[in-house]
């Protein structure tokens, strides 16, 4: 095949997965799909109705959580052997507090008694942040955003002693993981990620008059705070990122956090948890795959081909389960097509920035997008890819131990080295196999973005969360947008 006829093969075949997957035919499907006879549909084995079938386990929490914690122990052993090992045990400790995903501690109990006063606003402002009608008129619009600042700003300056929290923090950058610790410090970045949001659009959904803006002056409660922590990271963006606002928000039992729709109907909430615990989800199962990337190079440094192949396998089939993480939540039935964009996507855009005092240049500062995810952009790397973000974005969105792993899978990935013929060769077609569910994962994502996308919201201005805002009407913004994703599934090779 041509690569034109092959990519609009994969288009359309994106496509009937899609609506397939999203009408009756789906429980007919997923069983066709998990009986894998068809050699191409074996792509899909492992996909079910209810979640990703967790290979080698009986699909719980547990066993789950066991076979990781062996998994990072592996890489911890071979982290005095080899730099991606170590770049990666560096990640969970540093980062992980210990683990991956990172843990991240939401029991405000168990915090030093200074920070709770955040978690008290969060309580307090949660459920005044969504809108139950939204309204069409500036005038109304722009009262709600006032008033809902003015009293975050109230509650700030009468509940947190500022110069206690910044005294915690130069502890917690001295070492201090005593008296602050990392699993606490990675929920408190949450809670100050979702507060920051919160104020910024100040009404869910996110109306025209906010998108307008163009700067924000944030209380100084959760800008001093959020600096010295984006320093901490290695981030410089105002805006929250994929880590800040979805990874952590997840405890180590799974919980979902800090919500957005407080109050609001069923549909609604579940549709933006479930929405959320992809990118979580995507992490816990992606445990596996950072280990096979890191075992992968090892054994190829070693010159134990054979070894080198069976991780390269496993990578190919840990991919079925963690994209089915995605394949059986974005559709209609978990994340409603009618609330995402107007109820959910909205709190994670950003779309406000500053000038820059060194070049005087305005700088925008663009939210959270699925680009941000690290298991993709390791995988990428391990394929041998450039990588999808451009240095700056990266290096606003996706935190310093994370692109330096990114960095050191690239360095040392091999995959151009292999010759045709042999265990060589064997590798070589392991490595197209995940190339092609890559292929297929960027071409369903096509379609499906677009679905969410193109549902009616009169309150706001076509944006995504990001790219901030877009063209004037969605039809000219999807064009833009289709740039990006076919431009990747094309260098998908
Ligand atoms: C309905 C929800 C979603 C919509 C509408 C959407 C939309 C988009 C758009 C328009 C892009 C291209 C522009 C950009 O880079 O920002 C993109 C990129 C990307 N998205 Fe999403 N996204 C959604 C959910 C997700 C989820 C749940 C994941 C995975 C956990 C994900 C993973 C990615 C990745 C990895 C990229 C980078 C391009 C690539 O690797 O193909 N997205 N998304």
């Amino acid at each position: 095949m041509t690569p034109l006829t092959e990519f609009i093969f994969l288009s359309v075949l994106g496509s009937i997965f899609t609506i397939l997957f999203s009408s009756p035919w789906r429980p007919w499907l997923t069983k066709r799909l998990s009986q894998h006879t068809v050699p191409f549909f074996s792509l899909f084995k492992g996909f079910t109705l209810s979640g990703p079938v967790l290979a080698g386990s009986t699909g719980n929490h547990h066993t789950t959580e066991a076979l990781n914690r062996h998994k990072l122990d592996t890489i911890h052993d071979l982290s005095d052997c080899h730099e991606v090992a170590s770049s990666f045990s560096a990640l969970v400790k540093q980062d992980g507090a210990g683990s991956w995903p990172p843990k991240s501690n939401h029991n405000e109990r168990t915090w030093p008694a200074i920070l709770q006063a955040y978690k008290e606003i969060y309580h307090e402002m949660a459920p005044l942040l969504p809108a139950e009608n939204v309204s069409l008129d500036d005038t109304v619009n722009e009262q709600r955003i006032v008033e809902f600042r003015s009293r975050f700003a109230q509650l700030l300056t009468q509940k947190v002693d500022l110069a206690g929290v910044e005294k915690l923090l130069r502890a917690a950058d001295s070492g201090r993981w005593d008296i602050f610790p990392k699993d606490v410090y990675n929920g408190f970045y949450c809670c100050l990620a979702w507060c920051r949001h919160a104020y910024r659009w100040a009404s869910i959904p996110v109306v025209r008059l906010a998108q307008l803006e163009k700067s924000i002056a944030l209380p100084e409660e959760l800008v001093v705070p959020w600096n010295s922590m984006q320093s901490h990271f290695g981030l410089d963006s105002e805006s929250g990122n994929n880590m800040s606002n979805l990874v952590l928000n997840f405890n180590t039992a799974g919980d979902y956090a800090l919500k957005i729709n407080t109050g609001l109907s069923s549909l609604v909430q579940s549709s933006e948890e479930e929405f959320a615990r992809i990118f979580h989800e995507v992490e816990v199962l992606g445990v596996p795959i950072y280990s096979s990337i890191i075992e992968g190079i090892v054994a190829h440094a070693r010159g134990d081909k054979e070894s080198c192949l069976e991780h390269v396998r496993d990578i190919r089939d840990q991919l079925r389960p963690l994209l089915s993480s995605y394949y059986d939540r974005v559709h209609d039935a978990r994340i409603a097509r009618s609330v995402w964009l107007s109820r959910v996507q909205g709190f994670y855009a950003w779309g406000v920035g500053h000038q820059n005092s060194t070049n005087g240049e305005w700088e925008k500062f663009d939210g959270l997008s699925g680009n941000q995810v690290l298991l993709f952009q390791a995988l990428d790397a391990f394929l041998g890819l450039e990588a999808y973000l451009p240095k700056v974005i990266q290096e606003r969105n996706v935190p310093v131990l994370q692109r330096r792993f990114c960095e050191v899978v690239k360095r040392h990935g091999f995959r151009s080295e292999l010759g045709n013929e042999g265990i060589d060769g064997k590798i070589k077609r392991e490595f197209e196999d995940i190339v092609k569910r890559l292929r297929v994962f960027r071409s369903a994502h096509r379609t499906r973005a677009k679905v969410y996308l193109t549902q009616p919201a009169p309150e706001r201005l076509p944006m995504t969360a990001g790219k901030s805002l877009l063209k004037e009407d969605m039809e000219q913004s999807l064009v833009f947008l289709d740039q990006f994703m076919v431009g990747r599934l094309l260098q998908t090779v």
